[in-house]
């Protein structure tokens, strides 16, 4: 181990070679301090005075009181409750002894519901789902540990999505989120300028094909065609730069060569998983979290199995993701 005064030392040099393959070292092989601010410098912030905000994690996480969460949230709640996404990026709510009614209504005053055209819903114009059937067959055993974005194979990835605890294991079954505003602010220098503009592709049979019959991918692939998006993705309302790839759906950057692809997307991945920028949900009865899709990447914890873990869900409705040139 490294004394704190080269600790200290080691945290900040940007490295000055080029950090595809020439390197010797790995440019996220630093130690010491990682720093990043909840909010761009300059994004305007207003004491919150309807709701408390008590934070869970550094830059991603606050667990919210003062609000039920139903269709009823009144305009000023509403909009403390925004400033609040963006700042935390995940939102956590104790005690939320709700109906399925009232968190669907909590979710459309956000926008849109979503239908995912993966899974089997029972009625029609149903939104809301429950995770264990995302186990497609797998009884209770989550399947969703893996770091993703949900949705980013569609041209308009899930604005956020309202997860509510239903059933818990004993004890497993946590969530994490990481913070991918904090982990594109704290890259080196030459990486975010290499990155900017670069634009990924994204495919939902990266992850789905796999387990899925030739017949069935025939016949989805002419309507879920793979989609592109912007490495770098500003989030609007704060001009936030945030990495916008993950494991399970990105499967190359575009305009460069396949080998620099696989290597960029390893460092960007490996720094996004960094514990620094993560908060983790151990979730009660009645919790509910709610995170804004499009600056952070979820992960949930498949360790209680033979247990049962049952959560509602709903997804909103999101936009074209823009990039840092438009
Ligand atoms: O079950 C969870 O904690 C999250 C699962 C997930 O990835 C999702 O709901 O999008
Ligand atoms: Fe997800």
């Amino acid at each position: 181990m490294t004394t704190a005064t080269e600790n200290a030392s080691a945290a900040s040099p940007v490295p000055t070679t080029t950090i595809y393959g020439e390197s010797p070292t790995d440019p996220l092989l630093m130690y010491g301090p990682i720093t990043a601010a909840r909010l761009p410098e300059g994004f305007e912030r207003r004491p919150y005075q309807r709701i408390t905000v008590t934070p869970a994690g550094t830059t991603i996480g606050a667990e919210i009181a003062g609000v039920r969460l139903d269709g009823d949230v009144d305009d000023d709640t509403m909009t403390e409750l925004r400033q609040a996404l963006l700042e935390w990026k995940v939102l956590f709510f104790r005690d939320q002894d709700i109906s399925r009614a009232d968190h669907r209504a909590f979710a459309s005053l956000w926008g849109g519901l979503e239908q995912h055209p993966f899974f089997k819903y029972t009625q029609p114009g149903q939104t809301d789902v429950d995770v264990a059937t995302l186990a497609k067959g797998m009884d209770s055993a989550g399947v969703e540990n893996s770091w993703h974005n949900d949705v980013t194979w569609s041209a308009t990835p899930s604005f956020g999505a309202v997860l509510r605890a239903v059933e818990l294991p004993e004890s497993g079954g946590d969530t994490l989120w990481a913070d991918t505003a904090a982990a594109y602010d704290t890259l080196p220098q030459e990486i975010r300028d290499r990155i900017d503009g670069l634009v990924a592709e994204h495919d939902w049979l990266h992850a789905f094909g796999k387990s899925m019959p030739q017949q069935s991918v025939d016949m989805l692939r002419p309507h879920l065609p793979a989609v592109q998006h912007p490495l770098v993705r500003v989030i609007p309302e704060t001009g936030r730069k945030v990495l916008f790839a993950c494991q399970v759906f990105t499967t190359r950057i575009l305009g460069i060569s396949e080998e620099e692809s696989t290597e960029l997307l390893s460092i960007l991945y490996r720094h996004i998983q960094r514990p620094e920028f993560q908060v983790r949900l151990r979730w009660r009865p009645d919790t509910v979290a709610f995170w804004d899709n499009r600056a952070c990447q979820h992960y949930a914890a498949s360790d209680y199995f033979p247990q049962k873990r049952v959560m509602d869900r709903i997804s909103i409705v999101g936009d074209v993701p823009v990039g840092v040139h438009g």
